[in-house]
Order: C-alpha cells, then sequence, then structure tokens
C-alpha cells in the first residue's frame, strides 16, 4: 500500500524528474515535479510538502551549490517541518556539510541507487511523522495544562490561614522537598499540590496523581512499579507504573494514611532508592520525582499504634502544609462561595443570580463537615435549583442548621424579642425578603437594616 505522503522534486533535467516521480510513485500517494525554481514560490504556498528532493545545481555549468542552498532556505522558510533531500552530480562534502547545517535532511550524488534513495527518502518520511506527532501531542498538552489551570485550580481565600498556605507553597514550590499536606476531607489539599507543581521547576511537566485508598493490594506493585509482559498469569504487555509515568514530573500519593503495613514498606525502598524495578524484571529505572502526599489521618498517632511506619513518615514530611477545616476559616465562606456561584452562573446561564449577605451569615454559621467540596456542591445544587434572581438559604439545603428551629425568646428584651420576630418571618417564608417586610409591616429597606444590625 502506498504511503500518504506529499512529496515535491524540483530538478531542472527533464529526465531525472521523470525517473524520480515513476520511481517515488510507486510507494507514494502526490509526487509532484516542477523543472525551474520560478515554480517554487508557488508550489510552496499551495501545498504543505512532507519531502521535497531538490537539485544543487540549476545554472548550466554553475557546480557552487549556492542555488540549491538558496532553494533549501526558501523551502525551511516556508514550512519548517519539511524534510530536504538534496542530490548533486559533484558530490563535495564541504557542500553536504553546509547544507546538512542550514537544515537539509540528507545528501546524494547523483546518480543515486534508487534502493539506497528510497531507504533515505522512507526514514525522512518516519522522522517527519514521529516529529508531527510529538507537535501533535505538546499542543495537546498544553492544551490540557491550561484546562488544569481553569478557575477549578485557583486557590481562593483571605483568611490567615490560607495566606499562610500560599506563603508556604511558595517557599516549598521551587525546592524539591518532599511534601505532606494534612487536613479533612475537602479542605483542598489536592489544589495546594497541583500549585506546588504548577509554581516548580517541573510545571511543564506531568503532574500525576495516585489514590492510594483505591489501589488492591494485589496489584499495588504493579500499578506502581509496573510489570514485564509474562510477570503474573495476568500480564499480557508491558505496563509503565506511575512512578516511570511520572518520572520528571510530580507524584501526588493521596490518602498515605490508607497504605496497608507491607506496602508501605516497599513504598519507602523506592523513595529512599529513588529507582524502581518493574515486577518481573530486573533492570533498574532511575527516578526524578517530587514526592506530594496527601492524607486526611493524623500520621504521628497512627505511628503510635503502629499502623504507619515512622520512617517512612520521616521521608514523606520534610515540609508539613496543614489545611484547616472551613468552620475554622469563616472569612473565607463568602468569597468562596462567591467565586463557586461565578462559576455555576456561567455554566447554568443564570447571569443575573446574586446572594444577599444575611445567606452569607448563614452559610458562614453552618459547620461544612464536607468543608469546600460540600460548599461548591452545594452551591452548585442552589444554582441548579433557583428559579428567581436571588438565591434563598432554603436554597442551600443545609443539614442541620438550615433545620434548626430558631429558639424562642425567653426574655422581654425588646431587641431580641425583634431578632427573633424577624428570624421566624425570613425562616416563614423561605428567605424571601418581600414577603418576610410585608408580614412583620417594614420596607425591605428597613427589613435589610434590622438584618445587619442583628447580623441575620
Ligand atoms: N481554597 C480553595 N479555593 C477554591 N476551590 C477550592 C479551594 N479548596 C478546595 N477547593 C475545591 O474544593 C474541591 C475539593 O478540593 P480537593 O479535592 O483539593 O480537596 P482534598 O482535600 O484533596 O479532598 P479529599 O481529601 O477528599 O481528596 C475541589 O473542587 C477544589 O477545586
Amino acid at each position: 500500500m502506498k504511503q500518504k505522503a506529499k512529496i515535491l522534486i524540483l530538478d531542472d533535467d527533464n529526465y531525472v524528474l521523470l525517473s524520480l516521480r515513476i520511481l517515488l510513485e510507486q510507494h507514494y500517494t502526490d509526487v509532484r515535479g516542477i523543472n525551474s525554481p520560478t515554480q517554487l514560490t508557488t508550489a510552496l504556498a499551495e501545498n504543505e510538502f512532507d519531502i521535497v528532493v531538490l537539485d544543487m545545481n540549476f545554472s548550466a555549468g554553475d557546480t557552487s551549490g549556492k542555488d540549491g542552498l538558496k532553494y533549501l532556505q526558501q523551502v525551511k522558510d516556508a514550512n519548517p517541518n519539511t524534510s530536504i533531500l538534496l542530490l548533486t552530480a559533484y558530490g563535495e562534502i564541504n557542500l553536504a556539510v553546509e547544507a546538512m547545517r542550514l537544515g537539509a535532511y540528507d545528501f546524494l550524488v547523483k546518480p543515486w541507487e534508487n534502493e539506497k534513495l528510497l531507504a533515505t527518502i522512507k526514514t525522512a518520511f518516519e522522522l517527519n511523522s514521529a516529529a508531527k506527532k510529538i507537535e501533535h501531542l505538546e499542543t495537546e498538552k498544553s492544551v490540557l495544562l491550561q484546562e488544569l489551570n481553569a478557575p477549578f485550580n485557583e486557590i481562593i481565600g483571605e483568611s490567615e490561614a490560607i495566606k499562610k498556605v500560599f506563603s508556604q507553597i511558595e517557599k516549598v514550590a521551587k525546592t524539591q522537598a518532599n511534601v505532606l499536606i494534612t487536613g479533612e476531607n475537602g479542605t483542598g489539599k489536592e489544589l495546594v499540590a497541583r500549585a506546588i507543581h504548577k509554581a516548580s521547576d517541573r510545571a511543564n511537566d506531568i503532574f500525576l496523581n495516585v489514590d492510594m485508598g483505591a489501589i488492591s493490594e494485589t496489584l499495588f506493585e504493579s500499578e506502581l512499579f509496573g510489570h514485564k509482559k509474562g510477570a503474573f498469569t495476568d500480564a499480557k504487555a508491558d505496563r509503565t507504573g506511575k512512578f516511570e509515568a511520572a518520572n520528571n514530573g510530580t507524584l501526588f500519593l493521596d490518602e498515605i494514611g490508607n497504605l496497608p503495613l507491607p506496602l508501605q514498606a516497599k513504598l519507602l525502598r523506592v523513595i529512599q532508592d529513588q529507582k524502581v524495578t518493574k515486577v518481573g524484571d530486573n533492570k533498574e529505572i532511575d527516578l526524578n520525582i517530587r514526592l506530594i502526599c496527601a492524607t486526611n489521618a493524623n500520621l504521628p498517632e497512627l505511628v503510635k499504634t503502629e499502623a504507619f511506619r515512622q520512617d517512612l513518615l520521616f521521608r514523606i514530611n520534610t515540609i508539613e502544609i496543614h489545611l484547616p477545616p472551613l468552620r475554622e476559616r469563616q472569612e473565607d465562606i463568602p468569597v468562596l462561595a462567591q467565586h463557586f456561584l461565578n462559576i455555576y452562573k456561567q455554566k447554568y446561564k443564570k447571569p443575573g443570580l446574586f446572594v444577599a449577605d444575611y445567606v452569607y451569615n448563614k452559610l458562614q454559621k453552618y459547620d461544612w463537615p464536607g468543608n469546600i467540596r460540600e460548599l461548591q456542591h452545594a452551591i452548585e445544587r442552589a444554582v441548579i435549583m433557583s428559579d428567581g434572581k436571588q438565591l434563598q438559604v432554603s436554597d442551600f439545603n443545609l443539614k442541620d442548621t438550615n433545620e434548626t428551629e430558631i429558639e424562642a425568646v425567653d426574655s422581654f428584651n425588646l431587641d431580641q424579642i425583634e431578632k427573633w420576630a424577624i428570624e421566624s418571618a425570613i425562616k416563614k417564608h423561605q428567605g424571601n425578603i418581600s414577603h418576610a417586610a410585608q408580614e412583620l409591616g417594614l420596607s425591605r429597606g428597613a427589613l435589610y437594616r434590622r438584618m445587619e444590625k442583628y447580623d441575620l
């Protein structure tokens, strides 16, 4: 079968042109010939050639090869990815060197041997295709990296706690230190790991996330270290392990506290040696990996009960970054809520939606056991379910606090009674301020002023 390739031959000898075309057309789908350099500009403008076969000498009697070098440059300028094969009757080595320096793929002396010419063109074409594939993968990679940098990868927060985390990220990113990120589920541990990677010298390499809790004990070595075909019954082909795949980049081992003790020993060895060996192989692969681990467990406590190896803990926690739960950084709740609201307003095409201050107050009082992930989901759900312009507390479907009954007043303090009446009216009308104001006999503005006064 013919190879799908576009080849151009430029030679002022019509006999050479014809024989080359007949030869190459047997192997390639699109072969064109031109016998004058004056046709070169148009040919290059109209086509993207994979290969150009170029004569070196055009003006009769000129053997300096200068013409060939000039046209070589023209082809390169038109498309730097085209492979150029030069032909000359006078095989001068210094001319060949000069041509290669200017970017020619190879150089053949006339009269050529057909087999050699075909072999040269075949290799040039294969290299050219590989280069295109790499270029394509590079583009794909940069698109993926851009996606990773999308809104969900921005760390939002204004609290002292998150400012401390920002400063820790900045200090640690450029080093090679192993980092342990601790915090409850949904506090942003993975986000912080990605931020360290993005700010490190490895930013243009891979960030590979492995959930240690999700890997079965039997497949652990094969998944992490890889295996050779035939290493065990199900090993039908060679497999690259996560460590090898993350080489030169950052490996993020999430839920490291869930790793059973025997596997901790295996992991420790690889981290210590910075080398990995595939199951069923005896070749060692050198590793150059930035390791970031995360856990929601208290590892020192697990060390005390001998559920986690102390030596492994020392290896992974050169620097420790702790993410406090959201309930301990309430100042972040309104900015985070606003951030997610902006994202979901756009996603669900509800541009006018907003959240009143008193709703933010409620969100701040809720304890968010699922942390930022729970807040994010609550906002998404609220945006989907809302039909008006304003999100109400009831849209958030908050467990506990939303259902909490407003305690009845047990005093005759007028302020307390007024606060109670306002809270009750708002609750009765499910956060609809106009209706609550009407019931209370107040204007909307007056009700807002009182809500502010009582911090509702
Ligand atoms: N400070 C923040 N700013 C913006 N988004 C955040 C922030 N922290 C967390 N998120 C978002 O909350 C969600 C949960 O974060 P992430 O997965 O990083 O948490 P985690 O601690 O790794 O959770 P788990 O322990 O369950 O794996 C993600 O969608 C993340 O983008």
